[in-house]
């Protein structure tokens, strides 16, 4: 483990600094495409202001006779479309296949100074983001880029969420973790073939209705769907917050069912997830709308806020008690609202319509 003096020091002489903060840039969709794939590829520059971050998968979805040609289209699109605000992330192959290498050796020389995020796959532990910490520093020297490129892991192995902690903190560059539920499934030998999302097995049952003498009866015994991902959400969610980076859910694979995709997103919107991954233009909507806190929950934090004064203390606003753990909640709220209303002038004029409405209550 580096020494903590050390932990800020470039991994190769001529590198960047690394950051001391990870910037926290709207992320509530990360819009994957194929760019080896002209359809979609075509489709980069009129989402590009429609999303907050594209990324280019190099990985799982495109196919093994098609990673050259997906790295060679990320190339062009990264020269060609004006991202304007919007991030550039990539998928690079996991480290134990035979593109990674040259994902990186590729990418960082031709189109470093674009990308903003490097999303490394099947993290088992902090020793693959430390190669990829030193790779990237290399290759940043070489190419006289003066902006690190930050590291994304994926958690999709039982060994990654086992050492979830050491993953977050093992390297300045981290900027977060995404869940990827059919990996992980996988790699734990569940026994489901979705991705992500529910299943309607795993459930309790209420207890049987007594019967008159006390003993169990007969009648209907309602069941309650469980949520499979909750443990690992929970536990992604706590390693990035202790580390200063950001929490997101992964991949919803049924894209017709819409409205299961955004309750996948909601529930991780509020254990505290900044954003999801979209894979098809009809996810982005969901993502846009559950990853904003709503006009309402903005105005009533905003006047938690201004009612708390300093922030301590008590006070009760419509029956309701405030103190010092509510106001940093509400601040929470509030501060991603004007993240994201910087970004999105049609968000930033509901939250005025919303927060206007409360004051003149
Ligand atoms: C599970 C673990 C993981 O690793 S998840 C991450 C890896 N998977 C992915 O990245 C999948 C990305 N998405 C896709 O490949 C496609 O959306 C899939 C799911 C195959 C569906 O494609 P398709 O059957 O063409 O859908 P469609 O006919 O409804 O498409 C309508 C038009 O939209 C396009 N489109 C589709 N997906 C995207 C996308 N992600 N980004 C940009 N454009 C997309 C289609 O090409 C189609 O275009 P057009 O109207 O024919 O010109
Ligand atoms: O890469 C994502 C996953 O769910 O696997
Ligand atoms: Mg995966």
């Amino acid at each position: 483990m580096r020494s903590a003096k050390d932990f800020f020091r470039p991994l190769a002489v001529g590198a960047p600094a690394p950051v001391r903060e990870v910037p926290f840039r709207p992320s509530r969709m990360i819009h994957f495409f194929d760019p080896g794939n002209e359809k979609m590829a075509a489709k980069v520059p009129s989402l590009a202001p429609q999303v907050d971050v594209l990324l280019g998968n190099l990985e799982d979805a495109v196919p093994a006779d098609r990673k050259e040609a997906a790295r060679a289209g990320l190339v062009k699109t990264a020269r060609d479309v004006d991202f304007g605000d919007t991030q550039l992330w990539t998928r690079i192959n996991s480290l134990d296949s035979p593109w990674a290498l040259d994902d990186l050796l590729t990418l960082v020389p031709e189109i470093g100074g674009k990308l903003d995020v490097v999303m490394v796959p099947k993290v088992e532990g902090a020793q693959d983001i430390h190669y990829v910490d030193r790779l990237l520093a290399q290759l940043e020297a070489k190419a006289g880029l003066t902006r690190p490129i930050l590291v994304h892991a994926i958690l999709e192995t039982a060994a990654g969420v086992a050492a979830v902690e050491e993953i977050a903190g093992a390297s300045p560059r981290m900027q977060g973790i995404s869940l990827g539920p059919a990996d992980l499934a996988a790699s734990r030998r569940m026994k489901t073939t979705r991705v992500g999302g529910g299943h309607p097995d795993y459930l309790v049952r209420a207890d049987p209705p007594a019967s008159g003498g006390g003993a169990a009866g007969d009648g209907p015994r309602p069941t309650f769907q469980q949520d499979l991902w909750h443990y690992t959400i929970a536990r992604m969610v706590d390693a990035c917050a202790a580390h200063g980076i950001l929490p997101y859910y992964g991949p919803f694979g049924d894209i017709q069912d819409t409205t299961a995709c955004e309750d996948q997103f909601r529930n991780a919107f509020l254990l505290g997830c900044v954003g999801a991954w979209s894979l098809h233009p009809v996810q982005i909507g969901i993502a846009k709308r559950v990853f904003s806190p709503s006009p309402q929950d903005v105005a009533w934090a905003r006047r938690v806020i201004a009612a708390m004064g300093d922030g301590t203390g008590a006070v009760m606003i419509d029956g309701k008690m405030q103190d010092d753990a509510t106001y940093k909640q509400c601040l929470v709220v509030a501060d991603l609202a004007d993240a994201l209303a910087a970004r999105d002038p049609e968000l930033a004029a509901a939250y005025a319509a919303a927060t206007a409405g409360e004051e003149a209550r």
